[in-house]
């Protein structure tokens, strides 16, 4: 995902879900290249995202968005958490902030959706506090749409494991791609 420009600089952040009772998860540490990761660069977290007393390494924190990764394993039930800084998610939030409407797109099979499928992407304002974030996301949330978009900020996806969720990201920008270009927004996807 690093590779294909989603997690420039030191954006994005991913997660897998530890144990559900309590909740815990792995995250990956604040600001890191998330393209240079290694097996220590995750921090546990509870179902705040604060981090666990006796962490392997102390040193690190979690994730700034350790709260909102907590909150969607909590509410959709995922098993890994994605979030990408990916330029397609964020301009068709954009263009659509009331939601970004993806339609009779073979794609959709991607995400668990027949291709005749209608598929709204919901869109919420960003903020700096995980729980306002929470909040909306979890008023927006929608069993069968695995991802939410953070208005001018980037995308979250969600699945079983991470290789789902990384699958389910590589379709969504597939098709806000294609639909950013089918009603007129050919530079971006250029
Ligand atoms: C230039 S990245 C700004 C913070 C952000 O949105 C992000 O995804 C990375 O935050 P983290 O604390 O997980 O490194
Ligand atoms: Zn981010």
């Amino acid at each position: 995902m690093a590779g294909l420009g989603w997690m420039r600089g030191t954006s994005g952040n991913l997660s897998v879900t530890l144990g559900r009772d309590p909740l815990r998860l792995a995250v990956t540490a604040s600001g890191l290249d998330k393209g240079e990761l290694s097996a220590s660069d995750v921090v546990v977290v509870d179902e705040a995202g604060a981090a666990v007393p006796d962490q392997p390494n102390p040193d690190q924190r979690p994730s700034a968005e350790a709260g909102l990764h907590a909150r969607i394993a909590a509410v959709a039930g995922a098993g890994a958490v994605v979030h990408v800084h990916m330029l397609s998610a964020v301009v068709a939030g954009q263009r659509w902030p009331e939601g970004v409407v993806l339609r009779d797109l073979e794609m959709l099979k991607g995400l668990g959706r027949r291709d005749d499928d209608v598929m709204t992407v919901p869109v919420v304002p960003n903020s700096q506090d995980m729980r306002v974030l929470g909040d909306a996301f979890e008023a927006s949330f929608d069993a069968a749409t695995p991802a939410v978009i953070v208005a001018r900020h980037g995308l979250y996806v969600w699945g079983r494991d991470l290789v789902q969720a990384r699958h389910r990201t590589e379709c969504l920008d597939w098709l806000f791609r294609f639909t950013l270009a089918a009603n007129g927004f050919q530079e971006v996807v250029a």
